[in-house]
């Protein structure tokens, strides 16, 4: 064997012992030498901390005379490995390992090096410590990064959403990255969380980030994480990115048209290799992550103009699904907007009356189901009895709704005079109130009868596809 010595040419006998003892004493464990007569050649310092033992107590004496019980001097006759061998002496405990030293097939000694007990017990108790904490935060975490809701959740399956219920279902199973395109409050989330919580991730995270609400110079460091030092202010130990932190599982990317072309060939690369590097730093880590892009932009338009890359468009667009605006299927608002008030524990048996419900109907829900889902939650909060009439909608959506009637592609002459119909009616209505006594004298002003204004108010609720 040959050491690397410093300056070889000048190196004494005593220098080469000083060298190999300056390597002996750095070791963190405790070291005894003993020689083939069993006499005590060297200790580190490490032996003295864990046994209490001086070197002018031992060196130079026999180890039987100063430890009596070693069981290093049986390694000098047997030439045995032992490892694992408790000894205690007073207070301190430690576990010894012995090994011959062999020179030309002899025993020329024996070295034993020892743990200290107490340090193997700290070390468990904050390794068991750690563990627990560290189960604790990921249970934490796994609170936090869950998805809710899965397909029976989704209203309108044998509805206006039947067939893009039917693709998500098909493609959830899959590995393949999926594309959720929709205007705003459409239940794109919704989606994503079903297709994740009908895949086998999903025990896994499920992380959602919204790109447009992150500010861009932050959305790379909280998709990537950073090491300590990346930049100013950043973290001690540095912070784990979204992309780690869904690790197995699926990460939501929602808005993804607002992210900038730096990041956008970051992403590429990431979904091509499936690794990530945290800002700042060299190691790359390699992650098992389904990406779920949405976007209520025209992607396609935005790569035509250059201002989405092609190649991390077709990446993402593996599985495309678009959902209808809430407009295009009216047909799903009678089962939304009951789901909506079972969803509600005080206010679950609450109804809607007919007037109230056409007037959704007639509405052309730009926010989707999140503005119906706020509007039933005022309308609740503010009905007087047990019923949602058409005086606790919002004051804006009856404005409209007056204002303009939505539009609709039926030109048949007999929808055109139902329309017209329907909206003297709801006009008059509006005018005179919706109790009894309104509805008088709103039958009078039409000039029709009581009985005549109820059933077209029954029928136009039955209809209620305007
Ligand atoms: N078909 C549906 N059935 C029941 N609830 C729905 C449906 N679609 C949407 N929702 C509810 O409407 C709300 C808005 O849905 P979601 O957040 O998924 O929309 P989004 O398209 O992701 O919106 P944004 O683009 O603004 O992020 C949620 O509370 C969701 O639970």
């Amino acid at each position: 064997m040959s050491f690397p010595l410093p300056n070889s040419q000048h190196f004494s006998l005593h220098d080469y012992i000083q060298w190999l003892e300056g390597i002996i004493d750095a070791i963190h464990d405790g070291i005894l030498v003993i020689d083939a007569n069993g006499i005590v050649q060297h200790i580190n310092q490490e032996y003295t901390v864990i046994t209490g033992v001086s070197k002018q107590a031992i060196i130079g004496k026999p180890l039987q005379e100063i430890r009596p019980g070693a069981q290093l001097p049986l390694t000098l006759t047997d030439g045995k490995y032992r490892s694992g061998i408790y000894r205690k002496e007073g207070k301190k405990e430690y576990v010894v390992d012995m090994a011959p030293i062999i020179h030309r097939d002899r025993v020329i000694g024996a070295v034993s090096v020892c743990k200290s007990v107490s340090e193997v017990h700290a070390l468990t108790k904050e390794l068991s410590l750690s563990k627990k904490r560290v189960a604790q935060l990921e249970k934490a975490v796994g609170h936090l990064h869950r998805a809710n809701y899965t397909f029976p959740d989704i209203v309108g399956a044998e509805g206006g959403l039947k067939k893009v219920i039917q693709q998500a279902r098909k493609i959830a199973t899959s590995a393949l990255n999926v594309l959720i395109t929709g205007e705003s409050g459409t239940g794109k989330e919704l989606f994503a969380q079903a297709i994740h919580q009908s895949s086998h991730r999903k025990n896994a995270p499920f992380v959602a980030v919204n790109c447009a609400a992150i500010p861009l110079h932050l959305l790379e460091s909280e998709l990537f994480g950073y090491e300590e030092g990346a930049f100013t202010h950043s973290k001690h130990g540095g912070k784990m990115g979204l992309f780690e932190l869904a690790h197995t599982g699926t990460l939501f990317l929602d808005e993804i048209g607002d992210m900038t072309q730096d990041l956008q060939a970051k992403l590429l690369r990431v979904l091509q290799e499936g690794r990530i590097r945290r800002v700042g730093g060299l190691e790359e880590r390699e992650i098992d992550v389904r990406v779920i892009a949405a976007t209520n932009k025209d992607l396609q338009a935005m790569v035509e103009k250059k201002r989405f890359r092609d190649d991390l468009y077709y990446r993402l667009n593996v599985v495309h699904l678009s959902i209808p605006p809430l407009r295009q299927r009216k047909q799903d608002l009678a089962a939304i907007v009951s789901s909506l008030i079972r969803q509600r524990p005080r206010q679950a048996h609450f109804t809607i009356d007919p007037e109230a419900m056409v007037m959704l109907h007639q509405y052309d829900w730009p926010g989707n189901i999140r503005e119906l889902k706020n509007t039933i939650d005022y309308a609740l909060n503010i009905a007087d009895g047990e019923t949602i009439t058409s005086a606790d909608l919002p004051e804006t959506l009856r404005r409209q709704v007056f204002a303009n009637p939505a539009p609709s592609a039926d030109r048949h002459l007999k929808t055109i005079v139902e329309q017209a119909e329907y909206q003297a009616i709801v006009t008059v209505l509006q005018e005179t109130g919706y109790d009894g006594k309104g509805k008088k004298e709103a039958a009078k002003r039409l000039g029709i009868s009581l009985a005549t204004l109820y059933n077209k108010l029954s029928y136009y609720k039955m209809k209620g596809d305007f």
